[in-house]
């Protein structure tokens, strides 16, 4: 049967990136997105402002929520400090497959924990199952209408502290107009938005840095 795109993607990473490298499987991924099939990878501009936040936060613990094919998952890991590792959630077995060869290729694989299933189940059990009290950083890139109802469940299970930064992908292409409203307007977030383009396009797409104030 035909590859996934996802498959295609893992291919061209092997074919064109250096084993060990994760600069190089960040720039693999965003050629084959660029010359090739483009897919929802956070890509490359939006991907640099990650990194900018990631680095200016400096997460001892770290949650990404939509793993898809680990590229989000690559650039947040190569700038952990050492003995840091991020928890990412990812329901698809096939997605969460080629992930994990990603991550492994790039050689991250003892930096980050992926976690198979939904995020609506997975989010209560992360305390018991990880030891974590609290998340210092969070990376929303999963189904954009999960995006509120998972910010409420971080709340009512206690995994945000004063000051935990929440990073949410897509906040105007495709949309998270719930999520918005809710992080602008409840005084219980400092919200900045971080205007750039959707990956590997011209459409106007950003990034929302929210601040949780206890
Ligand atoms: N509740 C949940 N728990 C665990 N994993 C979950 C989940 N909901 C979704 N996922 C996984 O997260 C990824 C979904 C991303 C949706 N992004 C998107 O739909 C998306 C679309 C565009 N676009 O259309 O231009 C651009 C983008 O940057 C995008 O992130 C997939 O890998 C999916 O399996
Ligand atoms: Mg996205």
């Amino acid at each position: 049967t035909r590859s996934t795109r996802p498959q295609r993607m893992l291919k061209a990473v092997q074919k064109n990136a250096t084993k060990g490298n994760p600069e190089s499987v960040i720039s693999a991924i965003d050629y084959f997105c660029k010359n090739s099939e483009w897919a929802m990878n956070v890509g490359d501009e939006k991907g640099s402002i990650l990194d900018s936040v990631v680095t200016e936060v400096n997460p001892s613990t770290v949650l990404e929520l939509g793993t898809y094919c680990g590229y989000s998952t690559v650039r947040i890991a190569r700038l952990l400090s050492p003995g840091t590792k991020l928890i990412t959630l990812e329901f698809n077995p096939a997605y969460a497959a080629v992930a994990r060869q990603i991550i492994a290729y790039a050689g991250l694989q003892d930096k980050v924990t992926l976690v198979e299933g939904p995020s609506s189940e997975l989010i209560p059990q992360i305390k018991e199952r990880f030891g974590i009290t609290t998340f210092d950083f969070i990376f929303l890139d999963h189904w954009k209408d999960r995006y509120l109802p998972d910010i409420k469940l971080f709340e009512e299970c206690g995994l945000l502290r004063k000051g935990s930064v929440l990073l949410a992908d897509n906040v105007i292409c495709p949309g998270t107009p719930e999520y918005l409203e809710y992080v602008r307007n409840s005084p219980h977030y400092e919200s900045r938005y971080y205007p750039a383009h959707l990956e590997y396009t011209k459409v106007e797409d950003g990034l929302e840095k929210s601040v949780f104030l206890g």
